[in-house]
């Protein structure tokens, strides 16, 4: 913890990006310290970043594993923007940070932006304006084309391409669209028609593109697309930079295929030196799809109400590696969460060796909820075992990466509880299961232990004890505990049947030492002994 963590208790929050003044004014009214430096070197950011629980960013900064090694108590890192290809996702998750974009608040402004640069192409009015400020009144050096009745192409049609489909269809265009993922209803609903790419490029009078930076969408214009392209299309992309084979266009610039291109984004940004730069009706922008002060405003605020709700209280909204909690949910969720997690770490404390399965059945209340962070607390909770760090955010990452099978069961119906989480493992030895409900005011409790009915809250330092169901037991631990020191907090019994197996929880003030647990487990009748802790 750092100096001002110790005397303020507040979570401190890093903007390291330009950002709307709102944005720090929210942190401090939720609650959070707030820094803003800007314009930082990576290695400055990474002198820097330790000190911080949030980091709020724009696209100027990168978040690269060396940040994220440094940053040793983010815990939250808020795009104020919808891309979030300048943070490295994966690393963030295996740390255990949340990462959060804000996927709607420039959606208009950059739809506008693209149908700014669809009208600008069409009337070449950057050219036009440099050369009549020139003096050379070029009259006749400019022939436009309308946009009416033309084709509009959308590559990708999700917030910001229906959005742009709506303002085209208003300016009388035609507007087709791929997008795999975009369903028949949707389409109609936009009032777009949904064709494959290469019909797309077929017909496309203008292309705007729409898409994420993905594997699949690297090159999605690349030089063998740009060769299907009808001759004398324009191209418009304010996506991302990568999306379309900049070499390739230039060549289709220069050739009179591509009649037009306008990039708001680059391959490589800052673009200061481009390729593209200075081909034949080429107009671009420096990344400025979002540069609105209605956006700006929109997504700073954003990013601070979901940090500081973070930060705060522990809600998670638009979490790109975590499931959502809404306000509402939050409170209700958080003991099912503490309940969820206790579960998982007996269990995970108990099994032997590897854990290729993990089921989570919620019955009753529970099966209502969102299962999500029930599930993700449970992971939690089992894969403490491996290591320490791990939280909500990475345990379903690192559950995958071992390889593990997780299901989540749901029965409504309630059973002796009126809710129940119930975790089973398989494990070598066959299946071993623990379940938990709540009590009262929603305080978590311990129900069943491998079979055994047993009543437990699971906290702090606990002994559990498997023993021969025999009288003058309890007397020689208690005994035990006495002449090591030892203060019993609470006494939690179980048994299979009446002498036969018997599970004995203890919890006690301090944690219990390898040396108690081999004497427990030389007692008359002992089975197996384990120290525990939660
Ligand atoms: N220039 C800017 O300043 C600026 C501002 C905001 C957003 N953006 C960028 O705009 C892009 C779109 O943002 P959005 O909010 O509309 O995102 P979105 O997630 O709402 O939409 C993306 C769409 O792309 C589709 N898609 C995914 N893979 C595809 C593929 N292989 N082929 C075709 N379609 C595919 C998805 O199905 C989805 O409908 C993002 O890259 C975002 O980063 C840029
Ligand atoms: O912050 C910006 O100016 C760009 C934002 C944009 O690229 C986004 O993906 O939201």
């Amino acid at each position: 913890m750092t100096d001002i963590q110790k005397t303020t208790q507040k979570p401190r929050v890093l903007i390291s990006d330009k950002m709307d003044p709102n944005a720090a004014r929210i942190f401090e009214e939720r609650g959070c310290d707030v820094d803003v430096i800007t314009g930082e070197s990576p290695e400055e950011l990474v002198a820097r970043i330790g000190d911080y629980h949030g980091l709020a960013i724009r696209s100027s900064t990168t978040v690269t594993p060396e940040i994220l090694d440094a940053a040793t108590n983010l815990k939250v890192i808020g795009r104020a923007g919808i891309g979030v290809d300048n943070v490295d996702i994966p690393y963030a998750s295996g740390k255990g940070v949340v990462v959060m974009n804000t996927p709607f608040g420039n959606s208009i402004t950059t739809a506008e932006h693209a149908i700014a640069l669809i009208m600008a192409l069409a009337r070449q009015i950057p050219q036009a304006n440099t050369r009549t400020q020139a003096g050379e009144w070029p009259k006749s050096a400019f022939m436009g084309v309308e946009v009416t009745g033309k084709t509009l192409g959308l590559i990708g049609a999700g917030n910001i391409g229906s959005i742009v489909a709506s303002r085209a269809l208003g300016l009388k265009m035609k507007v087709i669209a791929f997008d795999p993922f975009l369903t028949k209803d949707r389409a109609v609903e936009v009032g777009i028609e949904k064709v494959t790419l290469d019909d797309l490029l077929a017909r496309a009078d203008f292309i705007t593109l729409h898409t994420p930076l993905t594997d699949e969408t690297r090159n999605i214009l690349s030089r063998e697309a740009l060769a299907k392209t009808k001759p004398g299309v324009r191209i418009v992309n304010c996506a991302r930079g990568g999306l379309i084979d900049e070499a390739a266009l230039k060549d289709a610039l220069e050739s009179g295929h591509v009649a037009g291109a306008a990039l708001d984004v680059f391959a490589q940004e800052p673009a200061k030196d481009n390729p593209l730069f200075g081909a034949p009706n080429f107009i671009c922008t420096p990344h400025l799809g979002a540069s609105t002060n209605e956006a700006q405003v929109n997504v700073a605020l954003q990013v601070a109400e979901q940090m500081a709700d973070y930060l705060v209280n522990g809600g998670v909204t638009n979490a790109l590696n975590m499931p959502s909690l809404s306000a509402e949910e939050a409170p209700k969720l958080k003991p099912y969460m503490a309940l969820a997690e206790s579960l998982g770490s007996l269990v995970g404390q108990l099994a032997h060796g590897n854990l290729p399965k993990i089921s989570i059945e919620m019955e009753g209340g529970a099966a209502e909820l969102n299962a999500k962070p029930i599930t993700a607390a449970v992971l939690a909770g089992v894969m403490r075992r491996y290591s320490e760090t791990v939280n909500m955010v990475n345990a379903p990452y690192l559950a995958k990466e071992r390889g593990i099978e997780v299901r989540e069961i749901r029965n409504s119906r309630e059973g002796t509880y009126h809710t129940l989480l119930r975790v089973t493992v398989e494990t070598e030895q066959g299946n071993r299961s623990v379940a938990g409900t709540l009590f009262g005011s929603g305080a978590p409790r311990l129900v069943e232990i491998f079979g055994v009915g047993i009543e437990a809250e699971l906290d702090g330092h606990m002994l559990y004890i498997v023993n021969d169901d025999a009288p003058g037991f309890i007397g020689r631990i208690g005994t035990l505990m006495g002449e090591n020191g030892i203060n019993i907090g609470t006494f939690n019994l179980g048994r299979r049947e009446a002498g036969g197996e018997a599970v004995l929880l203890l919890s006690v003030d301090d944690a219990i030492t390898p040396e108690v647990v081999d004497k427990a487990c030389g007692l008359e009748g002992v089975r197996m002994v384990k120290a525990l802790s939660f």
